[in-house]
């Protein structure tokens, strides 16, 4: 393939996305999902593989709640339904609201092979699932409680003493809680996932930009992640001039004190475009702390929104950081109008490994990996694990690594660090597919 820069995106996956995709304006998660019924071929209903079914009648019942369904009529559901159910019983439901076979191909070269790298993976995730102990589950759950707890505590106190230091703490209390909340809102619905919104960010567009579009197509033409940031940054290898390319750098830091804000401003925006149709009441959530430091902190109405103000841009900064060098953004890691390992039979596990890198310092550390988007790979591809879960897994996914004879990237926060500025200057598309095994060579 090609490694000369092209003008705009292109998918070398052949995913065709949104047509909204290439507007400087207009893309909005519901515009997406909208727009995703124009290319996913799923006839009105839901698509799974090359099936198209009616679950109308099961929306309500759904155990993992009725968002995930409502949110995804009339689109092509195969990945979310593969990535977000462990057990086989959901399989076995499809059957019984089968209506007919697809019309067209999937806008997917994704595939889920029964002896491909996911499939046999999941199989004996499966199996490990029903030894494994219960006590990391409530590790996360104590660990999140008693984030939530100082980020209260030391927000009315920073109002009451008019103390920045201690906003500075909270903000940071804020970042954490947001970053570790994230692990909550992937199941089915539950209290703490409302944590994440003290933020301003709202479950209801992080399940379809995070879980239904990033973590699905990770990296493509078609993730929201990506896409929402463009043009100011321009994480897909396109031609970039030197204003984009290192003006990136100044604006790094400047969409991450203004992260939160932005999300909350590009929503009501949105709600006030579409009377309101993308808010939920319980949205209401994200008042609950400045009510809490009016009432506790003794200031006025102002002087308290002032300090929820500070603490939010804290927080801000603390969560962008983290997420957006995490682990997605490098020059060796795969990226959409790079040469793909497929463009055809491509095993969504394996797609995901090429589409990310693990951080030793991470590894390890059940309070760094639920703060710091840490055991990326297995949370991708199992996010309805708990992530104090992840680390048993090691070892089956250490063994299915080697019968499929690919690797997991592992390198430094340092080197997710600074190639994620890397990626952002790259104008030329990797000629060559992920070579999953550069990094432990070198080890
Ligand atoms: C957009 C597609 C879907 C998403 C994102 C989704 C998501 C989820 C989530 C998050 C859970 C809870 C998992 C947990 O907390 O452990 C769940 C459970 C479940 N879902 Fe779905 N679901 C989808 C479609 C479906 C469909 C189409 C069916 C049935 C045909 C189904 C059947 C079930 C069942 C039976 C459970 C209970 C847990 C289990 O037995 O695995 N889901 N789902």
């Amino acid at each position: 393939m090609s490694s000369k820069p092209v003008s705009a995106p292109v998918s070398t996956l052949g995913i065709k996305p949104p047509a909204s995709r290439f507007k400087s304006s207009g893309l909005t998660v519901d515009v997406w999902l909208e727009e995703k019924q124009d290319t996913d071929g799923a006839e009105g209903l839901w698509r799974v593989h090359d099936g198209i079914y009616d679950f109308s009648d099961f929306v309500s019942e759904h155990p993992g709640g009725s968002e995930w369904l409502t949110l995804t009529k009339g689109t092509d559901i195969s990945e979310a339904f593969e990535a977000h159910h462990i057990s086989q019983y959901p399989e076995q439901l499809l059957k019984k609201y089968f209506v007919r076979e697809a019309n067209t191909k999937r806008n997917s070269p994704f595939t889920f092979k029964e002896d491909g790298f996911y499939r046999t993976l999941k199989k004996e995730v499966r199996e490990a699932l029903k030894t494994m102990p219960k006590q990391p589950w409530n590790t996360s759950n104590f660990m999140v409680d008693t984030m939530a707890f100082f980020l209260f505590l030391f927000s009315v106190l920073a109002v009451r003493h008019w103390n920045y230091f201690i906003g500075i703490l909270a903000g940071i209390f804020l970042g954490l809680l947001s970053v570790a909340a994230h692990n909550y809102f992937h199941r089915r619905d539950n209290l703490r996932m409302y944590y994440f919104q003290f933020s301003l960010m709202q479950i209801r567009e992080w399940r379809i930009l995070h879980a239904l579009s990033h973590h699905l197509h990770t990296n493509t033409i078609d993730d929201l992640e990506i896409s929402l940031l463009e043009p100011l940054l321009q994480y897909l290898p396109t031609a970039k001039g030197p204003k984009q390319r290192y003006g990136s750098l100044f604006l790094v830091p400047i969409i991450c004190i203004f992260h939160f804000h932005i999300q909350f401003s590009r929503r009501m925006y949105d709600a006030y475009k579409r009377n309101g149709y993308n808010l939920k009441i319980t949205d209401l959530t994200a008042a609950i702390l400045p009510i809490s430091m009016y009432i506790l902190g003794g200031q006025s109405l102002l002087a308290t929104l002032w300090m929820w103000n500070f603490i939010l841009h804290v927080g801000s900064c603390h969560f962008a950081l983290v997420a957006l060098h995490a682990a997605h953004h490098h020059p060796d890691i795969f990226h959409d109008g790079d040469t793909p390992r497929s463009d055809e039979n491509y095993d969504w596990g394996l797609s995901q490994l090429d589409a990310l890198m693990e951080r030793k310092e991470i590894i390890g550390s059940h309070f760094l990996v639920l703060t710091n988007f840490g055991d990326h790979c297995l949370h991708h591809l199992f996010p309805t694990l708990d992530h104090g879960a992840l680390e048993f897994l090691y070892p089956v996914l250490q063994k299915n690594l080697e019968k499929f004879d690919v690797d997991l990237r592992v390198v430094s926060q340092w080197d997710t660090f600074l190639g994620s500025f890397q990626q952002l200057m790259r104008v030329t598309p990797n000629p060559n597919p992920p070579d999953l095994k550069k990094y432990s060579k070198k080890n």
